[in-house]
């Protein structure tokens, strides 16, 4: 893999990672490039194939992890998702950094690659916090939202591992997360543009 140094979003569902995202791409759009992943979930409402994810079958993604085609995948409360290599290619050629929305098993995987980005973790304030802002997303059946909380309950535990990331955002002002997160961004948006300009 060549190009920019990658970054790598983690964190439960409901954190903010997707809200943080789309902050920096809006700034940056030129600069960062996101990692269309492929999921077997069904699309939210407003969500198009090929722009947020690559929805799938089952049976058409298990047949391209088989053939090789994946950096990682995880299944996650109920569903597969994964990084195929083409979607983090098809960012590098455009000369722009990579930025991959991972669950924890996603991270754990993709340390074992040569992939070296960039690891964030993005967390809510506290587990209460983050339901309520499940719930009001509106995004979730009960029974689904269930499974994420109980998939943040392990992430919330196990994420603390020491060395496991680069930085820790808590999310709980949204300003002063996207500051963070740029501030440890901000050496790397400046290759880029300074690349860009000649
Ligand atoms: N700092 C914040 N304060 C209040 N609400 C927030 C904050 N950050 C994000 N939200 C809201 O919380 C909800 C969850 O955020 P978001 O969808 O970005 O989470 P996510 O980590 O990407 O979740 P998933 O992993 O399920 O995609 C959204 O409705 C978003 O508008
Ligand atoms: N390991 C991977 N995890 C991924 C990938 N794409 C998204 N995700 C994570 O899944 C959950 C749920 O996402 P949602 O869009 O259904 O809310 C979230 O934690 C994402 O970070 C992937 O390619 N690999």
């Amino acid at each position: 893999m060549t190009g920019p140094r990658p970054v790598v979003l983690s964190g439960p569902s409901g954190a903010g990672k997707s809200t943080l995202l789309k902050m920096l791409l809006k700034d940056y759009g030129n600069v960062f490039g996101f990692s269309v992943s492929h999921t077997t979930r069904q699309p939210r409402v407003g969500e198009v194939n090929g722009k947020e994810y690559h929805f799938v079958t089952r049976e058409q993604m298990q047949k391209e992890i088989d053939a090789g085609e994946f950096i990682e995948h995880a299944e996650f409360s109920g569903n597969i998702y994964g990084t195929s290599k083409a979607a983090v290619e098809a960012v590098q050629a455009r000369n722009q950094i990579c930025v991959l929305d991972i669950d924890l098993q996603g991270v754990k995987n993709i340390k074992k690659t040569d992939l070296k980005p960039i690891y964030i973790s993005v967390r809510a304030p506290s587990i209460e916090v983050l339901e309520k802002r499940l719930r009001d997303r509106r995004t979730e059946s009960e029974e689904s939202l269930q499974k994420r909380l109980n998939a943040a309950r392990i992430d919330m535990e196990l994420s603390n591992e020491p060395g496991l990331f680069d930085l820790i955002i808590v999310n709980n002002d949204l300003q002063k997360a996207y500051s963070e997160l740029k501030e440890i961004l901000a050496e790397e948006i400046q290759k880029i543009q300074d690349s860009k300009k000649s």
